[in-house]
């Protein structure tokens, strides 16, 4: 009989939505306990889930060196600078991009201890009766009881049964720590991180060439956002080949062999050094339950929840890529801290309307709200407003006048709908329009609101006046 230890609250998961769950539990008054199974590239553990190991933070640690190295080749010119020959060395740069997961997985260990939560280093698996088993790493096990758990328990990359992952064929985690810059690069899937990652070694020399199974590229995306995103990814070198059907793959001597038949129907075959299956991750509950705790999955293994992250189960709860919604980060925070709320009495509450979207290639895209292919879907009348980042000044002083931003509001209320967003640092100018959706703003309350000039927030400014066609600064 394993050690019975008693908290208020147990999360299972120290990944986004866990660490901030525990954390406001604790600072909420709630003796509280976070367990994760993780170890770092040292074999220590490693807190932080995915998104500090091997997700958002090590990608965009090399996103930014291998921007710098693309710019000294494509941009510097036009500055008028000039040096020999730019070289990049990738050790140096992957072990920059360790030494950044270090310094945060190791932020979270001492926030924990700065917040009086307890750490527990194994795999928790949810028994009936709110008792977690927590089988330790150094082969110990230890239970935990509590009056609310929480399950934060994360996700998967999606491995395909005729492309297992192995030394050439590889995920995220293998795509952020090569040790040499492949001569080419295949990758299955034109998603976040097929876009994100085929980036990053495309501007460190690698031909990529992407096969994505779906006829639209970014089908999640506005479509005028995705036209000049592809042309945008064209102009850089991505290969983009829509509306494949991967059906093979065979390592061999020369590389892996890849072999599709293309939007014609046509059978083809690439043959690349590496190939980074991207096709989506599945919510990482094998294992988590026990028999007998009510808890239920569906049909993708994700823990079954209401819209407060409930799990139907007293004093159960689950939050993060284990759950229904977008796999991401953020979103995870949101759930966290709501259901810590939730759980100390006060109102929790995470609006799934207004969660950013980001993906984090060069020019950036970003999104809030609804689109017009799904206004014009669910028969929302709707105005639209756009503004070129080749017309702000600030962007094209810095060289970067590609894309635009669209504020989307409603016909009648003029209240926003939507912004989609794609060019320079739009992954920061995309939370003006999280902001006014969440106060309920109006195109004309962003469109009235001073913007600093000159700054790349113009092009929102002006996409708002556009709306009602006052933009000054574009024909309307
Ligand atoms: N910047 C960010 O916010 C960020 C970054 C990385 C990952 N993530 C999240 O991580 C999750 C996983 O990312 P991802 O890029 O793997 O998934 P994704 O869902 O973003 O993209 C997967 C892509 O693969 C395609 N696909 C699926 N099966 C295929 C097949 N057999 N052949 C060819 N194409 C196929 C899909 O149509 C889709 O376009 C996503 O939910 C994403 O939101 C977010």
């Amino acid at each position: 009989m394993s050690e019975q230890q008693q908290f208020d609250v147990v999360v299972i998961g120290a990944g986004p939505a866990g660490y901030h769950a525990a954390i406001r539990a604790a600072q909420l008054g709630l003796k509280t306990a976070c367990i994760d199974a993780a170890l770092g590239k040292d074999g220590k553990p490693a807190l932080g889930g995915t998104c500090l190991r091997v997700g958002c933070i090590p990608s965009k640690a090399l996103l930014d060196s291998s921007r710098q190295f693309w710019n000294m080749g494509h941009l510097f010119d036009q500055h008028g600078i000039s040096f020999d020959k730019p070289a990049i060395d990738v050790k140096k740069m992957v072990a920059r991009k360790d030494g950044i997961v270090k310094q945060f997985t190791g932020g979270i260990a001492a926030l924990f201890k700065a917040n009086k939560v307890t750490p527990f280093y194994g795999f928790g698996q949810l028994q009936p009766g709110n008792v977690v088993k927590v089988k330790q790493h150094d082969g110990s096990e230890v239970e935990l009881k509590a009056a609310n758990v929480i399950i934060a328990a994360g996700s998967d990359s999606i491995e395909l049964p005729f492309a297992k992952f192995g030394e050439h064929i590889i995920d995220n985690v293998g795509a952020l720590d090569l040790q040499d810059v492949p001569k080419r690069l295949g990758v299955i899937g034109a998603g976040v991180i097929g876009l994100e990652l085929g980036s990053v070694w495309n501007r460190l020399g690698s031909q990529v060439t992407i096969l994505e199974g779906l006829p639209n590229f970014l089908a999640a995306a506005d479509a005028e956002v995705g036209k000049v995103a592809a042309r945008e990814f064209k102009k850089q070198g991505l290969d983009i080949k829509l509306g494949c059907k991967v059906s093979g793959t065979e390592v061999k001597k020369d590389g892996v062999h890849v072999a599709y038949t293309d939007d014609k129907g046509a059978a083809q075959e690439i043959v690349v050094d590496k190939l980074l299956v991207a096709v989506g991750r599945r919510a990482a509950t094998k294992g988590l339950l026990a028999d007998g705790t009510g808890v239920q999955l569906n049909e993708r293994g994700q823990v079954v929840v209401d819209e407060h992250c409930h799990t139907g189960v007293d004093g159960v709860w689950a939050v993060g890529d284990c759950v229904r919604g977008p796999m991401l980060a953020h979103k995870g925070f949101e759930e966290g801290i709501a259901v810590a709320e939730l759980i100390a009495g006060l109102p929790g509450h995470v609006n799934f309307d207004t969660i950013p979207w980001v993906i984090y290639t060069e020019p950036e895209i970003a999104w809030v709200g609804k689109t017009e292919e799904q206004l014009k879907a669910e028969g929302i009348p709707y105005k639209a407003g756009s503004f070129p980042f080749a017309a702000v000044g600030r962007a094209v002083a810095m060289a970067e006048p590609a894309g635009f931003v669209k504020v989307l509001a409603h016909a009648e209320t003029d209240t926003i709908l939507g912004m989609h967003l794609v060019g320079a640092n739009v992954s920061e100018l995309v939370h003006e329009g999280v902001l006014a959706m969440e106060f309920k703003g109006s195109a004309d309350d962003l469109a009235r609101i001073c913007h600093a000039h000159p700054s790349l927030s113009e092009a929102v400014h002006d996409a708002a006046m556009a709306v009602h066609k006052r933009s000054i600064h574009k024909a309307n």
